[in-house]
């Protein structure tokens, strides 16, 4: 296979777009992307499907001479989100779509990996195709099963997010933090079912959930200093079978952001307070989970990421955005603590947010990004 074109690319991401799969799941888009993979120059590459972490895909360039292995990673799985674009290749997959774009950020990187497989670099390449950036941690499964070893070792690591509030093909990034860290929230609340004419016999969740769920508010507007900030979203509730049987078990699932460590635990902490208020107040059993995972504050790396904005600044053709902390997550934290390296924004301009049924982000895209991030890999193994 020559290299890759924009139009051959493009069909190579409507196609991921159309089988999208959740955190740990990902065995067509696996399956796909190593059939891709497989149709490029195999001479200097090397290709590893980690058995600890089956989903995965490690790609290995050898280098002419190199002094170092530069590790690019990308996340590969999905939402369970039910896709609305109306697009001809919207996903195929009932309730599960990429409403994150990570089919992008598939594609930048499989065109990088033709690029490279193509024209030998000096350094060594390392491609990751990491499963679970959604839920379940993968970065952190992968480091901690091991996979990292040897050769396999990036010296340093790069990694980017799609951002549709930036112009297609731009690239947005700042030293410090780039997203914030997450802690994934599961509450339970276990009273007693019953009759909906009987209350005073059962013991209802759904009006303490009602309770705790409005409680919660007050931790980030009353117990958080305004200028640090953090967030608490309560994505998902279930409670009840049929209206007329009072609920004896309420779930209540959420996400704790915050750009320090020392927030997201002062704020776990108040989570858990509230909870065991609300417990005695209703005199019912409340389990709270809370679960970091490997979702850690985004540190770029100082020495590099000065290196990668003094790249992108400086380059005609970039369009570089200083960008703000944002408080997305992302589990590419875990690995950056682990590994200097260097997150960043690729703009893909579109109306709808990451997470959303209308995501279409802009596939002009997908061309820029890997010209830019060539260029900036080039550049980093002869500087
Ligand atoms: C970029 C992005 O949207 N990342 C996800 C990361 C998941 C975090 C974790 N599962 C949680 O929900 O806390 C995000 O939601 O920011």
């Amino acid at each position: 296979m020559t290299v890759l074109n924009e139009e051959e690319l493009i069909k190579i991401r409507r196609h991921l777009h159309e089988i999208p799969e959740l955190a740990l799941e990902e065995t067509e888009t696996h399956q796909y992307l190593l059939e891709v993979i497989k149709k490029f120059k195999q001479d200097n590459l090397e290709i590893n499907v980690p058995a600890e972490l089956p989903t995965a895909i490690m790609v290995l360039i050898k280098g002419s001479n190199p002094q170092r292995t530069i590790g690019y990673r990308t996340d590969i799985d999905a939402l369970p989100v039910s896709e609305k674009t109306n697009l001809p290749y919207s996903s195929k997959h009932e309730g599960v779509m990429h409403a994150c774009g990570h089919d992008i950020h598939m594609t930048v990187a499989l065109g990088l990996l033709n690029y490279f497989s193509e024209n030998q670099t000096q350094d060594n390449l390392l491609f990751f195709f990491q499963p679970a950036e959604e839920s379940k941690s993968g970065g952190k499964l992968a480091y901690e099963k091991g996979i990292f070893h040897g050769k396999w070792k990036p010296d340093e690591f790069y990694g980017l997010h799609d951002n549709p509030d930036l112009p297609a093909g731009a690239i947005g990034c700042r030293e410090g933090t780039l997203f914030a860290g997450t802690t994934e929230v599961n509450i339970d609340l276990i009273g007693k079912g019953g009759h909906a004419a009987f209350p005073q016999e059962a013991n209802d969740t759904v009006v303490a959930a009602a309770s705790l769920i409005m409680q919660i508010q007050t931790v980030i507007s009353r117990s958080i200093d305004p200028i640090q900030s953090g967030v608490i979203t309560l994505g998902k509730v279930e409670a009840g079978t049929i209206r007329n049987v009072i609920a004896g078990h309420t779930r209540i699932e959420g996400t704790i952001r915050g750009l320090t460590q020392k927030m997201i635990l002062k704020i776990d902490q108040r989570l858990k307070d509230l909870c065991k208020g609300i417990a005695r107040s209703y005199n019912m059993e409340v389990n709270i989970e809370l679960n970091q995972g490997g979702y850690w504050p985004v540190e770029n790396n100082p020495k590099l990421t000065k290196r990668f904005i003094s790249y992108m600044k400086n380059n005609p053709k970039v369009e570089f955005i200083e960008t703000k902390p944002a408080m997305t997550g992302e589990d590419f934290g875990y690995l950056l603590a682990k590994f200097p390296g260097t997150m960043f924004w690729l703009g893909v301009e579109d109306d709808s947010q990451l997470h959303s049924a209308t995501l279409t982000p802009d596939e002009k895209s997908i061309w820029r990004g890997i010209e830019v991030i060539k260029g900036f890999l080039i550049d980093r193994m002869e500087n």
